[in-house]
């Protein structure tokens, strides 16, 4: 691709092989996960997620999606338990949505799209950081949660009411004093699988852990998504929507659940 990856015709999934050749490796995420198939693992453990507010930075628009960026340099904020050992230390969250709400999700349930999936990104705290831990195998751990169209969600609002102030690409503001528990389902039942990140460079480095339980969101909640650009200021627009990978093959790979 002349141009940077992206999602559209010319540089999208589709095509990121053509740079990235580990787009066709053998642990490449997402993936359909099957319930039925997934096997229960007693020896799982449950997940800690140890969250602290005042490590929430920023939020940035970074052309692919948006996230909000943690302030990582002690183990303020962390995920341990589940099925990683260590720690690992929580760097950033973002989103992948689509253009309507029929899809947008990058992991599917009996082949079903949810309109949107966060994905709470960690790093092992073996390594000396992100960069360093994002091309190991078990670098990383992202914890996945779908969004399922229904109530508004009180709790994304002040995540959505930061858009206005980063529509374009490259923009960012601070985003301080935000708890990303708050953005958690009540069930902490995973589904546990080893993947890679789902954008480009597409490292096969992730522990992929996706809750079951999904949050809620408003058709008008995700229309605010659909507000932010992947574009940069002065450039002609162009909306920020179907930024997901559609599921990739499980090759050799099991899926494991912590719940019956
Ligand atoms: C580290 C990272 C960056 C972007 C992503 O979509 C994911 S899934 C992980
Ligand atoms: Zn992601």
């Amino acid at each position: 691709m002349s141009h940077g990856w992206g999602y559209g015709p010319t540089n999208g999934p589709d095509k990121w092989g053509e740079e990235f050749p580990v787009a066709n490796g053998t642990r490449q995420s997402p993936i359909n996960i099957v319930p039925r198939e997934a096997h229960y693992d007693h020896t799982l453990k449950a997940l800690k997620l140890k969250y602290d507010p005042s490590n929430s930075n920023g939020i940035l628009n970074n052309g692919h999606s948006f996230q909000v960026d943690f302030v990582d340099d002690t183990d303020s904020s962390t995920l341990t338990g589940g099925p990683i050992s260590g720690t690992y230390r929580l760097k950033q969250f973002h989103f992948h949505w689509g253009a309507s709400d029929d899809r947008g999700s990058e992991h599917t349930v009996n082949g079903i799209n949810f309109p949107c999936e966060l994905h709470l990104v960690h790093w092992n705290t073996k390594y000396p950081s992100f960069g360093e831990a994002a091309s190991q195998p078990d670098g990383l751990a992202v914890v996945g949660v779908f969004l399922k169209i229904g109530a508004a969600n009180p709790r994304l609002q002040k995540v959505l009411d930061a858009l206005d102030a980063i529509k374009t690409k490259g923009k960012q503001t601070t985003f301080p004093n935000f708890d990303p528990k708050t953005l958690l389902p009540g069930s902490l039942h995973y589904w546990t699988y080893d993947g890679s990140l789902t954008t480009p460079p597409l490292l096969e480095s992730v522990t992929w852990i996706v809750l079951k339980e999904p949050i809620s969101v408003s058709s008008a909640q995700m229309a605010k998504f659909r507000s932010l650009l992947f574009t940069g200021e002065g450039e002609s627009p162009c909306c920020m929507e179907d930024n997901y990978r559609p599921p990739q093959p499980l090759k050799n790979r099991k899926v494991r659940a912590s719940f019956k």
